[in-house]
């Protein structure tokens, strides 16, 4: 669906002013497919997502929508894609001077449409977005998110295949963006849109994004299921990421009991994730039962990725270090992740 290959951008033209935005970056996104990338500010991630859409042309690489690349396109055929990409922004750039209806229908109108047919099409989108009773009034007499479901219904009016969405959550408070969040997620279940998003706000990843990829200095640097990337991030910015929504570290005032050695015995600190069904096993008791070791909840958290629960646990085994290694073992045996941490890590 989307696909860019070996994508370089590069703004500047003297050798020594020259910006390199993006560095080679190699993204496949599939239909239907809720996509997020994730980056601080600077990382790259608005320049990436212009180039989808060519509003930035790629220094080099290639731009594949549905198998087509756009950088191959006479300007004639590339205006016919880009009207199956549709793009929200983060201040809703809706006309002031116009009525919500017309500000959705302005895309219907510029193509010529009838005025029925455009009519029809406005009063669906509106209704769709829960709009429907605001047809004639302007966006400063709307709340933020209801200017952004104006967008998103804007957006949608030339029924496109994917949708870009440019950090279109981050001036809204929580309550709205979850509302925005759930119109997006019924684009994609309705209309089968693909959803590509960029955002330095990784609970919007988390509440509906299928992959992510976390961007820095203008590579890709991490990508994977959003389960995955939240439950084993594989590089330091992509945890750091994963900890602004997940805090699975123990407070310091639990840290400061366990430090003395003497109050906890013998045997290590592991943390233990749990993910889906084996959140619900009652693993730790089975293992207390099954093995001469004790179990020492230090800290734990759980919460909902992908809507199944995930779990993170800082549990002390004491024991022998035989018969620890056998409980870490048999624990593996049943589904769940567990590592051997030092107690800086917990
Ligand atoms: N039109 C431009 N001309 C020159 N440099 C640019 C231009 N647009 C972006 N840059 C530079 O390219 C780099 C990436 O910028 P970009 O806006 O893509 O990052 P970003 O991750 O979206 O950041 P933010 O979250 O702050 O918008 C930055 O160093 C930025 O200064």
């Amino acid at each position: 669906m989307i696909l860019l290959k070996d994508v370089y951008k590069e703004y500047g033209k003297k050798k020594e002013k020259k910006v390199h935005a993006l560095k080679g970056i190699n993204l496949s996104i599939d239909k239907g497919e809720i996509f997020g990338v994730v980056g601080f500010s600077g990382a790259g991630k608005s320049t990436l997502i212009r180039c989808v859409n060519l509003l930035e042309r790629p220094t080099s690489g290639k731009v594949f929508i549905n198998g087509i690349d756009l950088l191959d396109l006479a300007p004639k055929d590339l205006r016919k894609s880009r009207k199956k990409i549709g793009m929200i922004f983060q201040q809703y750039n809706l006309l002031s001077s116009k009525t919500i209806f017309h500000n959705v229908a302005m895309p219907l109108i510029l193509e010529g449409k009838p005025k029925e047919e455009i009519k029809e099409k406005v009063e669906e989108l509106l209704d769709f977005v829960g709009l429907g009773d605001k047809t004639n009034q302007y966006p400063e007499q709307l709340s933020g998110g209801q200017k952004q479901r104006v967008g998103i219904a804007r957006a949608l009016a030339t029924d496109p295949d994917i949708l870009l969405c440019d950090e279109a959550t981050s001036a809204l408070d929580p309550n709205t963006t979850e509302a925005v969040l759930e119109v997006l997620k019924r684009v994609r279940d309705e209309f089968k849109v693909t959803i590509l998003m960029i955002t330095h706000e990784m609970n919007v990843i988390k509440d509906i994004c299928d992959r992510v990829a976390v961007m820095e200095n203008g590579e890709i640097v991490e990508q994977g299921s959003v389960v995955d990337v939240f439950t084993e991030p594989q590089t330091s910015i992509a945890e750091s990421f994963v900890r602004t929504v997940l805090n699975t570290n123990t407070p310091q005032s639990v840290k400061s009991f366990i430090n003395d050695e003497n109050q906890i015995g013998v045997g290590g600190f592991y943390r233990v994730l749990f993910k889906g069904v084996s959140t619900g096993a009652p693993l730790l008791s089975n293992t207390a039962k099954h093995f001469s070791i004790d179990i020492n909840v230090v800290h734990g958290m759980i919460t909902e990725l992908q809507e199944k629960p995930f779990g993170n646990l800082i549990v002390f085994l004491k024991g022998d270090k035989e018969e620890i290694n056998r409980a870490v073992h048999y624990m593996k045996s049943q589904g769940v992740i567990i590592k051997e941490v030092t107690q800086d890590a917990i």
